[in-house]
């Protein structure tokens, strides 16, 4: 499916944000890990949310659906033995990473593949924590990277992580360490990449029962325990709203999104605070976020290492910045879906604004004389939803297979038509 975007100005629209796509992940782990029965109240339902559910299945977790929510059957972290087991995690990094940690409490041999793109995404760094905890690891493929084998067991003990290519590594392994032989704390090594993403995984935890602490030297100590099963309520997705508040901006006038916690420890946030320095303002509601743009952006100079999920969705919105932006603490975006330094290249030079890149972390968006494009999201969901924003501020862009949404927004398409911002898709 292909959509086309006009150019549009004036909003004044108000939209519901999806539930969260971390939150929903981390509350399915926390649930099949607990020790009953637990009701997952309005998750996401998605490509990869349907993928961390098949996954636990595979492994053995009784899940269903039932309106608007998802029932599951907790192990107490007992699972039972499945033989060999084979799951494809499809394109889905959250999916495959947390099931790496939670095989190992499976006494199922499993092995972990994905879609093709998957296979140059890296899992060396909780890999090489998990053999240092009793796990054994086979590659099938590239060293590093999936397909992998688990199997071993999940001893515990004090484990050195590099996880500066990815949060995901040490959120793995925190989930399962309430179930490791003996205490289980987690030393990053370095600098780690996406780093709010922990503050997620430590507030589900929390609200599963667990004990977890981040002491003064940086490392996780979680205690030894199980999950207290019961109902759990998503929250909205602040990476999800950022297409949404990004409308506010680039065509000017108000963006309303409820769903939303203003009390949220997702790290996607900073969006907002991002707009405001380029010159929108903001008001908070009990649930709600409200983004007003009079259309005149300044360019703004931002470390987004904690929020990478978001780049593409500021990149889209600086290209419409008076003055240049420089974007700072985005390595780790070439391990995504798809390579996103290179899709933001292609986002806003297909759009006629600058791109320029300093070293390998940081770009630089300076203003040229914009017009539409077509753009292949090359099967990234974001580079799909920010491409959109660019055309609903240029007019006349054409965004190719935009079906891909699917991963993290299954309803973005239908919520723009909603709102009267898409005439046309084919
Ligand atoms: O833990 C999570 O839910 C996620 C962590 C981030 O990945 P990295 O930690 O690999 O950067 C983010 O990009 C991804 O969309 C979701
Ligand atoms: C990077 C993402 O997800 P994942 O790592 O789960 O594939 C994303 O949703 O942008």
């Amino acid at each position: 499916m292909d959509v086309k975007l006009y150019k549009k100005t004036g909003v004044d629209l108000s939209f519901t944000a999806p539930p969260s796509k971390s939150y929903s992940h981390r509350a399915l782990i926390c649930a099949a890990l607990a020790d009953g029965p637990s009701e997952i109240l309005s998750p996401l339902f998605s490509d990869d949310i349907s993928i961390t559910c098949r996954g636990l299945s595979a492994l053995g977790v009784e899940l269903s659906r039932s309106d608007g929510s998802i029932l599951v059957e907790g192990t107490g972290g007992v699972f039972p033995d499945m033989g060999e087991v084979t799951i494809d995690c499809g394109n889905s990094g959250t999916s495959l990473r947390f099931l790496t940690t939670l095989s190992l409490l499976s006494p199922s041999d499993v092995l972990l593949t994905g879609s093709r793109r998957m296979m140059e995404r890296p899992i060396g760094g909780l890999a090489d924590a998990i053999m240092q905890s009793g796990g054994v690891i086979r590659y099938f493929g590239e060293e590093g990277c999936p397909p992998l084998r688990i199997s071993g067991e999940f001893i515990g003990g004090k484990v050195v992580v590099d996880a500066s290519k990815s949060s995901q590594f040490i959120s793995s392994l925190m989930l399962c360490g309430p179930y490791s032989d003996i205490p289980l704390e987690i030393m990053p090594k370095g600098s780690v990449a996406s780093r709010s993403y922990i503050d997620i995984t430590a507030d589900v935890m929390k609200s599963f029962g667990a004990d977890v602490v981040l002491n003064t030297d940086g490392c996780w100590e979680i205690k030894q325990g199980t999950y207290s099963s019961g109902k759990y309520h998503v929250e909205g997705d602040y990476s999800s709203a950022s297409y949404l508040f990004a409308t506010a901006a680039v065509c000017g006038g108000s963006v309303t999104v409820n769903n939303l916690n203003p009390a949220s420890v997702q790290g996607d946030f900073r969006f907002l605070e991002a707009l405001l320095c380029m010159g929108c303002s903001i008001s908070y509601g009990e649930s709600s976020v409200r983004v007003v743009s009079e259309g005149i952006l300044k360019g703004i100079e931002i470390d987004m290492s904690s929020c990478p999920d978001v780049v593409q969705t500021l990149a889209a919105v600086c290209v419409f910045a008076k003055t240049r932006s420089i974007i700072s603490g985005i390595s780790h975006l070439k391990y995504k879906e798809s390579d996103r330094i290179d899709a933001v290249r292609r986002m806003v030079e297909g759009c006629g604004a600058g791109f320029e890149e300093a070293g390998d972390d940081t770009i630089i968006i300076t203003p040229g004389d914009l017009h539409g494009f077509e753009l292949h999201p090359e099967d990234d969901h974001r580079t799909a939803m920010s491409g959109a924003v660019i055309g609903l501020g240029t007019g006349d862009v054409t965004i190719k297979d935009a079906e891909c949404v699917s991963k993290s927004y299954p309803g973005f398409w239908d919520d723009l038509m909603e709102a009267g911002l898409l005439e046309e898709w084919f």
